[in-house]
């Protein structure tokens, strides 16, 4: 198996420019989530190394053997790429053994060898009882499971999913990408999935690619992205933030919630420079022996309470100050009205504070 490499890959729709410059390394085996939304190019990336569009600058190369660069694109049947669509789109008069069976290679092994490998896969997505079913006698997720045990059939070295799961049930979705993620890694197969879903990113995938008006915004570890994002965009698109302004002095950003460390992001401030400090809300802790202690943290009161079952969101109103969202552990929970002194527990992000708007 070997690695997929895009190199400075453009590719356009007409006069649009829909990938701009994208350079990325996928390690064999690995379950790669492309992230961003509605139309920063996700599709277009996937149909571009599927061979279904050519690349206008760049190359796209698995292992040494190249498959796109400026007018050469190696046909998509011949790249051992599987691909996986939104919708399952099934041969509706093909039973699920014949639908699976339609990808399954012609080769060495006879009837008898083909019929072993469609009840393998059938097994592999779980739809072993499944294979005289006609499509429309399939639910949503088990039909997507026959697109999967479809496209894995010639034993891809790439698997291409495009929203796979978007059409489903909340509940079904969330049990059909966790089984699924597993065999993936399981078969070894290199992945790329597509989606809008950053929980859904965040939890299945090694690493994500976070793109952004067909720009790669950032390439990293779930972790990675979440906790150390390369911008203020990536910050806000993945995950939740608390924003303050304040003050950058010495590594510590002064703002409603004392002098918070903080880690500046891809500028360097002086001290005495305005910021935006950027927060998780689950970073933000109430530390209630520090109600005597006026020199840490700042004291608030609780405001409103979101109750989520695991965890909750609270809004609390610091005094004299903004109202600021923290996330907690659904245990042991303050009540509306509480005074609660919040201090933050781990270095915050700081980046440029936005410009003030223009005088009128
Ligand atoms: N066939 C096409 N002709 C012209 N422009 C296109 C075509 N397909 C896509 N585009 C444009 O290219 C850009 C990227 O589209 P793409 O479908 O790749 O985005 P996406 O991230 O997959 O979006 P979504 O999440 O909505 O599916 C968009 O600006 C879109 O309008």
């Amino acid at each position: 198996m070997s690695d997929l490499v895009i190199d400075g890959v453009s590719v356009t729709h007409g006069s649009t420019l829909a990938i701009h410059d994208v350079s990325v390394r996928i390690d064999s085996g690995d379950l790669v989530a492309v992230l961003g939304p509605s139309g920063c190019g996700k599709t277009t990336l996937l149909l571009a190394i599927a061979g279904l569009l050519p690349i206008g600058a760049g190359s796209i190369r698995i292992g040494e053997r190249e498959l796109s660069r400026p007018g050469r694109t190696v046909p998509a049947e011949k790249r051992g790429i599987g691909w996986v669509p939104q919708e399952a789109s099934l041969f509706p008069h093909l039973s699920v053994a014949d639908n699976i069976g339609f990808a399954v290679p012609r080769g060495r092994g006879g009837a008898m060898g083909r019929a072993t490998r469609i009840a393998e896969l059938a097994e592999l997505v779980g739809l072993g009882d499944l294979t005289g079913r006609a499509p429309n006698q399939l639910s949503g997720g088990q039909a997507q499971r026959v697109a999967l045990a479809r496209a894995l059939a010639p034993r891809p070295e790439l698997l291409l999913l495009d929203e796979p799961f978007a059409a489903l049930d909340t509940q079904l979705r969330v049990g059909l990408r966790r089984e699924v993620a597993e065999l993936l890694r399981a078969q070894g197969t290199t992945s790329l999935l597509v989606t809008h879903d950053q929980e859904e990113a965040l939890t299945l995938a090694d690493k994500v690619a976070v793109l952004r008006d067909g720009r790669l915004e950032q390439f990293g570890t779930p972790e990675q992205i979440y906790q150390h994002p390369a911008s203020d965009w990536v910050a806000s698109f993945v995950g939740d933030v608390v924003e303050l302004d304040g003050l950058w002095r010495g590594g510590r950003v002064t703002c409603a919630l004392g002098a918070v460390e903080a880690t500046a992001v891809g500028f360097a401030p002086a001290d005495g420079d305005r910021v935006r400090l950027m927060l998780r809300p689950e970073w933000i802790v109430p530390r209630p022996e520090l109600l005597a202690h006026a020199a840490a943290g700042a004291d608030a009161r609780v405001a409103a309470i979101s109750y989520a079952g695991h965890d909750a969101m609270l809004s609390c109103d610091v005094v004299g100050g903004p109202t600021v969202r923290m996330r907690m552990a659904a245990v042991e929970l303050p009540h509306v009205g509480d005074e609660v002194r919040l201090a933050v527990q781990r270095p915050g992000l700081a980046f440029p504070a936005t410009p003030l708007p223009a005088q009128i």
